[in-house]
C-alpha cells in the first residue's frame, strides 16, 4: 500500500476515534474526578500499581462523593460508582443492559471456556436456568456432610501438626494455604464426586492446574499490557479470542490450564451422561451429575453444548474455591484480632452443640448453623469488610440515565441527582467502597463490628445484592449463583475450627495487606515475595 494512503487511513481512524470520544464524553465531562496524570495512561497505571484494595477510592470518595470520573487509556472516561441507588439501577433494574467488560469476559473465556462467566443476554439466562437445580436449598442441605468431611480433615491435619511439633501448645500456621486446600477438596467432592487430595498433598492434575489461579495472577501489568488490554473493548469477541495465543506468561498459563481441564471434563461428562441415559445416576448428588441430568431433560434447542458443559466444570473450580478460602482466611484474621468475639462465638457453638447432643444427634443441621447468631454475624461482617471481588466492571449497552441516592456537584456547580450516560460508558463498581459507606453501615463502617448485624438486621434504605444488603456476591441477573453454597460451606468450616482451635496474631505482628490481584489476596508486607499468606498462631482449645 502507498505510504501516503496508510498515513491518510490511520489519521482518519484516529480522527474518528477522537470525535467519537468527544461526543460520547460530553455528559461525563461534567462529573468531577481527579486530574488525569497522563493522556496515554489516564489513571490506569496508578490504579494498577495499588498495594491495598480501596486505598485510592477512599481518598477519591472523600473528595468527589459516591460517583466520580476517572480517565483510562487514551483519555477515555470511566465512571466510578459506589452510590446505592445507582447500583440498584445497574444491577437490579436494567436487565442485561449493563454488560461485563471485554477484559473480564476474555479472561474468563480463556480460563473457563465459553461458560456462564463469559455468556451474555439470552445465552446467559439459558445456562443459568440449567445450573439452578444444583443450587437449590435442598441440594445444598445434602452437601452438608461433604463440607463437614473436608472441614474435619483440615482440623485433623492441624491437630497432627500441633501434637507433633516441637512446641506442642501453639504453632504459627499459614492458614490461607490450608483453607485453599480445604475448599479445593470440597469443590472436587461436591462439584464432581472426585477426590482432589489437596489436604493429603496428593493433588490430582486438574485441581493442580486451578490451584491459586487468582493469587498467582501476575500483579502490576506493564504499561504496554494495560494499553493493549484497553483496546480489547473495540475488538469483536470472535476476533478477540485469538488473544489467548499471545505468548505472555498469563496467556500461556491459562491455555495450559484449560487444556488439562478440557480432557478431564470430557471424560467425566461422558461417564455421567452414560449413567443418566442408563438411569444409573439417581443417587448421584454432585453438582456435575445434577447439571448433566438437567441438561438432558432440557429442550434440545436450549441445551448446553459440549463446550459449554465442559466450561461449567472449570467455572466451579475457578469461582468456587479461592473465593471461599480467602473469605475464610479474613474471618480467622479478624477473630485473631478480636479475641473477645472469638470466645463469644466459641461459647455459642458449644451451647448449640449441647442442644444437638440432648436431642440425640451427632451433627449440626442447617437450622442449627443458622441459629448461631454470632457465627453468622461474624461472617457477614467479614464479607462486608473484606469483599473478595472488590470491584466489578460493567458497560452500558444503550444510552441511559443513572439515578443517585446522594446528589453530586458537577464541574459547573450544578447539583444533580441523576447522570445521563451514552451507550458504551464504562462503569467501575467499587464493591469495597459501597460495603463501607457510613451512610449505610454507620460511622464505624471501617471497623470490624459484628454486633451491627445483631443489633440491626437490615441496614440501608436502598436494597442491593443477594443477601444482607452486601455487594460482595454482586447483584441481579449475573449475581453469584454459589452464594448460599459458600455461606453454608463457611459456616461448617468455621464451626469445626472454632470449636477446636484458638487463633492469635503472632508476636511479631506482621503487617497484613489486602492486595488487589483480581481477588483480594492477603500478603505480609514484610515478605510480599512469598505470595499469599496469613500467618496466625494456632493452638488447641483447652
Ligand atoms: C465467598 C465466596 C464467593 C464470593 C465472594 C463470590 C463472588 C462472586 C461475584 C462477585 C460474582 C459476580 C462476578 C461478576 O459479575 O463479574 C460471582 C459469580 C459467580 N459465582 Fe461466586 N462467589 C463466591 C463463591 C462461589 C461458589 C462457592 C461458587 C460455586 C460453587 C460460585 C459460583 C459462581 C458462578 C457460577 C458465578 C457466575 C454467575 C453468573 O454469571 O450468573 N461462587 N461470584
Amino acid at each position: 500500500m502507498e505510504p501516503l494512503l496508510v498515513v491518510l487511513l490511520s489519521s482518519g481512524v484516529l480522527l474518528a476515534l477522537f470525535v467519537r470520544q468527544y461526543l460520547a464524553g460530553r455528559h461525563l465531562r461534567k462529573i468531577r474526578g481527579p486530574e488525569s496524570p497522563s493522556w496515554l495512561m489516564g489513571h490506569t497505571s496508578v490504579v494498577n500499581a495499588q498495594f491495598e484494595v480501596g486505598a485510592l477510592e477512599r481518598e477519591w470518595m472523600k473528595e468527589y462523593g459516591l460517583i466520580w470520573r476517572l480517565k483510562t487509556c487514551f483519555n477515555e472516561d470511566t465512571l466510578q460508582i459506589a452510590d446505592p441507588k445507582a447500583l440498584q439501577y445497574i444491577f437490579h433494574k436494567s436487565g442485561y443492559h449493563f454488560q461485563k467488560g471485554a477484559v473480564a469476559r476474555q479472561f474468563t473465556r480463556e480460563i473457563t471456556g465459553p461458560g456462564i462467566l463469559f455468556a451474555q443476554d439470552q445465552d446467559h439466562a439459558r445456562i443459568r436456568k440449567i445450573m439452578n437445580p444444583a443450587f437449590t436449598a435442598s441440594q445444598l442441605r445434602s452437601f452438608l456432610p461433604l463440607f463437614r468431611h473436608s472441614a474435619q480433615k483440615l482440623a485433623q491435619k492441624w491437630k497432627e501438626q500441633l501434637l507433633t511439633g516441637t512446641d506442642a501448645a501453639t504453632q504459627r500456621i499459614n492458614v490461607s494455604a490450608w483453607l485453599a486446600r480445604c475448599t479445593l477438596d470440597v469443590i472436587g467432592e461436591v462439584g464432581f464426586d472426585v477426590q482432589c487430595g489437596a489436604l493429603d498433598d496428593s493433588l490430582n492434575p486438574v485441581m493442580h492446574a486451578y490451584k491459586n489461579m487468582f493469587s498467582d495472577a501476575i500483579p502490576f501489568p506493564s504499561k504496554p499490557t494495560l494499553l493493549f488490554r484497553h483496546l480489547w473493548r473495540y475488538i469483536p469477541m470472535p476476533i478477540l479470542s485469538f488473544v489467548q495465543y499471545v505468548p505472555s506468561k498469563e496467556h500461556i498459563r491459562f491455555r495450559s490450564t484449560l487444556k488439562v481441564i478440557n480432557k478431564f471434563a470430557k471424560d467425566l461428562i461422558n461417564e455421567k451422561t452414560e449413567a443418566v441415559l442408563a438411569g444409573k445416576n439417581e443417587n448421584k448428588r454432585d453438582m456435575m451429575s445434577i447439571l448433566v441430568k438437567a441438561n438432558a431433560s432440557e429442550n434440545p434447542k436450549s441445551r448446553l453444548t459440549d463446550s459449554e458443559m465442559i466450561s461449567q466444570m472449570a467455572t466451579f473450580l475457578l469461582a468456587g474455591h479461592e473465593t471461599t478460602a480467602n473469605s475464610m482466611t479474613w474471618m480467622l484474621y479478624e477473630l485473631a484480632r478480636h479475641p473477645d468475639f472469638q470466645n463469644k462465638m466459641r461459647e455459642e457453638v458449644r451451647a448449640i452443640r449441647a442442644r444437638v447432643a440432648e436431642r440425640g444427634d451427632s451433627d449440626f443441621t442447617v437450622s442449627d448453623l443458622d441459629a448461631m447468631t454470632h457465627v453468622l454475624a461474624g461472617m457477614k461482617e467479614v464479607l462486608r469488610l473484606h469483599p473478595i471481588v472488590y470491584g466489578l466492571i460493567r458497560e452500558a449497552s444503550r444510552d441511559d440515565v443513572i439515578p443517585l441516592s446522594t446528589p453530586v456537584t458537577t464541574t459547573t456547580g450544578e447539583v444533580v441527582d441523576e447522570i445521563p450516560i451514552p451507550k458504551g460508558t464504562a462503569c467501575q463498581i467499587s464493591v469495597w467502597a459501597y460495603n463501607r459507606l457510613p451512610s449505610i453501615w454507620g460511622p464505624d463502617a471501617d471497623e470490624f463490628n459484628p454486633n451491627r448485624w445483631i443489633e440491626h438486621e437490615k441496614m440501608g434504605q436502598t436494597y442491593v445484592g443477594v443477601t444482607s444488603n452486601l455487594m460482595t456476591f454482586s447483584a441481579g441477573l449475573q449475581a453469584c449463583i454459589g452464594w448460599r453454597f459458600s455461606i453454608i460451606e463457611m459456616q461448617v468450616i468455621l464451626v469445626e475450627l472454632i470449636e477446636q482451635f484458638e487463633f492469635k496474631i503472632p508476636d511479631d505482628n506482621p503487617t497484613i495487606i489486602s492486595f488487589p490481584a483480581g481477588l483480594t489476596v492477603p500478603l505480609v508486607k514484610e515478605d510480599m515475595k512469598a505470595g499469599p499468606q496469613m500467618p496466625l498462631m494456632v493452638s488447641l482449645v483447652q
